[in-house]
Formats: structure tokens, C-alpha cells, sequence
């Protein structure tokens, strides 16, 4: 591989804003791909991997390299070059690369790895507390498949195509697809390509969605013509999922106390003839109230900290908090509480995180079901997913039925 010097400073650029500024990492670089339009595919996929992998590995370059935040532009230099080092990528003979000590590079990269907060480049808070939650052996495993760089995972409208269909579509505009095994409406993409950019999905005909992701629509056991309440729908990727299992018959409210999240679900469920789909910003707790004993379903898709997903997103490791965990913890309880009064006797309700940890997921269905609120309840079953285990996003979901 040839290092192109604008591909590089961008790459930098981008870096900047994310370590200094905190900026999210998907919109520094959806930003820095605007820069110049004569990039091609090659060098938007080098921008955007490169500047995912230094932020993956960003205590561990950092360590190797021997610079700490507030980066300047040459620790970020220090920082690039870790990277291209171990790689195996030739330096060019630029100022920015003079005198790089390449072996004490792989020298340091060889000690570190002996330690797992260096080498899987995590906080030591986040390494203590996956330890204490799954304990010593899980943890490893697990945190290290969450540093593997995510496959691309579709799901099929079977609204308007079936998997099968799409794949050929997806064929003629040169993108490969492969099915996988016990998920019925996935297809992996044997390359990375910008599908986004495809008539086939501007046309609604499949959604950009994790393997386990797509799971959980399936679980809440869905079928045409009930009345479903999406609590926390957000864009809506389970909603649009959920309306497909219906056969868009039936009634889908979808919630979430953010409106512009819903604007971007009614935009997507028109791509995707999703036509089932009602939106309800929640300002207050009258929308909920509204809704008591009334749904034969209810998806409650909480908010977590995401830790399932960080193969997908690994700027989560620097921007999340211990504190910010507390409160989740805390809220994900409330809207159990709250939330599981929707249902109707006999309805069932999916609990979800994309979250690894007990305390957000297991943990929860158990207090729950010991509270007031929960006697009514039973646990039909759950479903953990490692993504050591499954090769997908790290998921929790629990099926609760109201007696
Ligand atoms: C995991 S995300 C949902 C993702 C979405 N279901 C999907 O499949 O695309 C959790 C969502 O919960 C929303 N949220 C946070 N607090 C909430 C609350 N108290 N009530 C309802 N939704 C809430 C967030 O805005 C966020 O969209």
C-alpha cells in the first residue's frame, strides 16, 4: 500500500476532532469524505478504516507511541505511524515519518500485548468492570471479538423482496451476498461496499442491520394484525422490521422521547412501504398512559451503553462513563416500570440491550420481576449473545409475558 499524502493529513484531520474535540467519529468522517470530491471508493475506505482503526486502538498507539491527550497534529503523526508500522506499510521519505524507530514500535507492541487493557486498548474502568460482570475468561473473549471490525449485515424487505431476490439484484450492481444460517432475512456482503448508494436501497429494498439486531423482532413472536408498541423506536430499525413480520396488517406505535429520530423513522418506513406506522414523540407521561393495557406486544429496545456494538462503533470505549452507566441502569429500570403497563393480559413484552452486561440486561428482568410492577410478569425466555460466540453484535433480549 502506497500512502497518499491528502489521504493522510485528512485522516489526521479527522483524528483531531474526534480525540480533541469529542467530536462522534461516524460524523467527523462522514464530514471529512465530503472534502474532495475526487476521492474515489479506494480513498473514502482508506479515510474512514484508518481513522476507525487509530480510534479502535487509541490506548495502545498512544502508549506505543508515547504521547497522551490533548494530542498535538505530531502526536497524531506519532500515532499514524504506530499504525502504518504494524501494518507493514512502507514510509515515504516525508518530514512527518523521519527517523521512525520502527523496531522499538513492534518491540513496545509486543510487551504491551502481554497486558489486556493495552491490548485490547480499553480504559482500565471499562476492563475492571467487564472482568467483575462476566468474569475473567468470558470478558477476554469477548472484548476482544468487540475489537474484530464488524461484517456488513443487510436485512431484506420482505415487503417488497426476498432475500434470495435481493441477492441477485445486489448482483447486478456488482455487490456479492451470502445467506446466513438461522437468520432468515440477512445477507452478508462477502466485500465492504457503500451499499447506501445502491438503486436497490433507495428503492427500500433491504436495511443496513446487524445479525442479532434482527433477532429481536422476531422474538417479541409478532404476527399481522396486532397492536405493537415500539417504546423506544428511535430511526426505527426494528419497527421497519416489525412492520414486515405484520405483513404491514395490524398497528405499530412507535415511540421515543426524541422527535427527530421519529421524523428520520417516517422518512425510512416510506422507503420501505411500511405503511402500519404511527410515530408518538413521548413529551410526557401522558403518552404512555394513553397506551395502558392496550398492546398485544411490547418492544422496549432501551437505551445501554452499548457495549454489544463496539466493533461497530469503538469511539464508545472513549466517550462512555461509569456515571453514564449508572443512570442508564437507572432509567432502563423506570421504563420497565413504566413501559410494561402498555400491555394488555396475555400481551407480551421483548426487553432488549445491545449490551453484554448483566446488570443491564439479566440482572434487570430480575428486579423487575421481583418488583410491584413485575408480579404480574413471567419470563418466558431470554437470549444472551456474546459476540465471541455468535460473530455478531453482542446482544441481550428477554421475552416477558403478562399474566
Ligand atoms: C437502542 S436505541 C433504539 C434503537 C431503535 N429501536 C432501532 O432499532 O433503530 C434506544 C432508544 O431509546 C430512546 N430513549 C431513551 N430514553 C427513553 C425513554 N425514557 N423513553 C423512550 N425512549 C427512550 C433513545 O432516544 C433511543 O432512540
Amino acid at each position: 500500500m502506497r500512502l497518499h499524502r491528502n489521504l493522510v493529513f485528512a485522516t489526521v484531520d479527522a483524528l483531531s476532532e474526534i480525540f480533541n474535540e469529542g467530536n462522534y467519529a461516524d460524523k467527523v468522517i462522514e464530514k471529512t469524505l465530503k472534502r474532495d470530491k475526487r476521492w474515489g471508493a479506494r480513498d473514502r475506505s482508506f479515510i474512514a478504516e484508518t481513522t476507525y482503526d487509530i480510534v479502535r486502538w487509541k490506548r495502545l498507539y498512544a502508549e506505543i507511541a508515547d504521547v497522551k491527550a490533548p494530542f498535538k497534529r505530531e502526536d497524531l503523526f506519532r500515532m499514524f505511524t504506530v499504525w502504518a508500522v504494524l501494518r507493514g506499510i512502507k514510509l515515504p521519505d516525508w518530514p512527518q515519518f523521519a527517523g521512525t524507530p520502527e523496531r522499538r514500535i513492534k518491540g513496545r507492541f509486543d510487551e504491551l500485548s502481554k497486558i489486556r487493557k493495552f491490548r485490547e486498548s480499553i480504559p482500565d474502568w471499562l476492563d475492571l468492570l467487564g472482568e467483575k460482570e462476566l468474569g475473567e475468561k468470558t470478558w477476554t473473549k469477548e472484548i476482544h471479538a468487540l475489537n474484530e471490525l464488524a461484517p456488513v449485515v443487510i436485512r431484506a424487505n420482505r415487503l417488497k423482496i426476498s432475500p434470495e431476490q435481493l441477492s441477485e439484484i445486489l448482483k447486478k450492481e456488482e455487490i456479492e451476498t451470502q445467506n446466513l444460517k438461522n437468520y432468515p432475512d440477512a445477507l452478508v456482503l462477502k466485500e465492504r461496499a457503500n451499499i447506501f448508494k445502491t438503486k436497490a436501497f433507495q428503492d427500500g429494498l433491504f436495511e443496513v442491520q446487524d445479525a442479532s439486531s434482527q433477532r429481536v423482532a422476531e422474538f417479541t413472536g409478532v404476527e399481522p394484525g396486532m397492536r405493537v408498541v415500539d417504546a423506544c423506536a428511535g430511526a426505527g430499525g426494528k419497527s421497519l422490521h416489525l412492520a414486515a413480520l405484520m405483513e404491514n396488517k395490524g398497528q405499530i406505535i412507535a415511540l421515543d422521547i426524541y422527535g427527530n429520530k421519529l421524523k428520520e423513522l417516517k422518512r425510512r418506513a416510506k422507503r420501505a412501504g411500511a405503511h402500519n406506522i404511527e410515530t408518538r414523540s413521548i413529551e410526557n407521561n401522558k403518552v404512555i398512559k394513553k397506551l395502558y393495557n392496550s398492546a398485544d406486544r411490547v418492544l422496549i429496545d432501551a437505551p445501554c451503553s452499548g457495549l454489544g456494538v463496539l466493533s461497530r462503533n469503538p469511539d464508545a470505549k472513549w466517550k462512555l462513563q461509569p456515571e453514564f452507566l449508572d443512570n442508564i441502569r437507572q432509567t432502563q429500570q423506570e421504563i420497565l416500570q413504566q413501559y410494561s403497563k402498555m400491555l394488555k393480559r396475555g400481551g407480551k413484552m421483548v426487553y432488549a440491550t445491545c449490551s453484554i452486561l448483566p446488570s443491564e440486561n439479566q440482572k434487570q428482568v430480575e428486579f423487575f420481576l421481583n418488583s410491584e410492577d413485575g408480579k404480574d410478569f413471567r419470563l418466558v425466555k431470554d437470549e444472551k449473545i456474546l459476540s465471541s460466540d455468535s460473530g455478531y453484535d453482542g446482544f441481550y433480549m428477554a421475552l416477558l409475558e403478562k399474566k
